[in-house]
């Protein structure tokens, strides 16, 4: 069996709850799924200001979901904020929603455009996309250009929204796969994937795939090297809890 701890880095629980259903719809039997969020910081998180506060928040998830045993964690933020901090401090795997949903992306078409919400955020998958190695992957970075918790207010607006920019990659950017880029776009990823008749990736489904894969090969992150646990020292006031 495999315990999974997914971490959404914003704070708003009805995308926690969202997101832990997206990601129990795949998960294999054996695999328990359980969801957390910071108790402080970001609603949302839709540029770099509200990335560098989440990552906080998503280390102190990781050191209480290493002290539990889990046999990995998924940062659910299509900016993977906290990803290599993440896992010099974990023992098991930790896997990004955004790396997840690109590397699946690769191994199904040879392009892919990336459907996110706030155009500022544009820059955020063009950093991954870079970090990654994915840039020769990648033929379209497009944005709904609706806020994160739009997909949040039942109006229908940003599915609707979605919808639309996966039409125009599918017309316009000689793609043969959309990566969605939030994790609140998790539930939209079938649907559009059947309409279109195409592979519209989510990052959660993923995600846990992944983390499924490398317990299922006994790999863990490594600690040889650069992500090695932090190097010991006093941390102090607010961060005393991450020693
Ligand atoms: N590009 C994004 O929309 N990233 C995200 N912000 C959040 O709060 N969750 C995401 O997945």
């Amino acid at each position: 069996s495999c315990c999974i701890q997914l971490i959404n880095p914003n704070t708003s629980l009805s995308m926690t709850e969202r997101i832990l259903t997206a990601a129990r719809d795949v998960a294999a039997p054996g695999t328990d799924i359980f969801a957390v969020c910071p108790e402080e910081g970001a609603p949302s998180i839709e540029g770099h200001f509200d990335e560098a506060i989440a990552a906080i928040g998503v280390l102190q998830r990781i050191k209480e979901g290493r002290e539990q045993g889990v046999d990995g964690h998924v940062i659910a933020c299509f900016g993977d904020p906290g990803l290599l901090a993440a896992r010099e401090l974990a023992s098991a795997p930790v896997i990004g929603i955004a790396e997840a949903a690109m590397h699946m992306a690769t191994l199904v078409a040879t392009r892919f455009t990336v459907v996110t919400t706030l155009p500022r955020t544009l820059i955020i998958a063009r950093h991954l996309l870079q970090q990654y190695g994915f840039e020769r992957h990648c033929a379209r970075l497009r944005a709904i250009d609706l806020p994160v918790l739009s997909l949040e207010d039942g109006s229908g607006l940003a599915r609707r929204k979605v919808r639309e920019q996966c039409l125009n990659a599918k017309r316009e950017d000689g793609v043969g796969a959309i990566v969605l880029g939030c994790a609140g776009m998790a539930d939209l990823a079938l649907e559009l994937s059947a309409e279109l008749e195409m592979p519209v990736i989510d990052g959660v489904s993923a995600a846990v795939k992944l983390i499924e894969s490398l317990h299922g090969m006994k790999l863990s992150t490594s600690k040889q090297g650069d992500l090695d646990f932090p190097v010991q020292k006093e941390l102090s006031g607010y961060f005393k809890g991450l020693n």
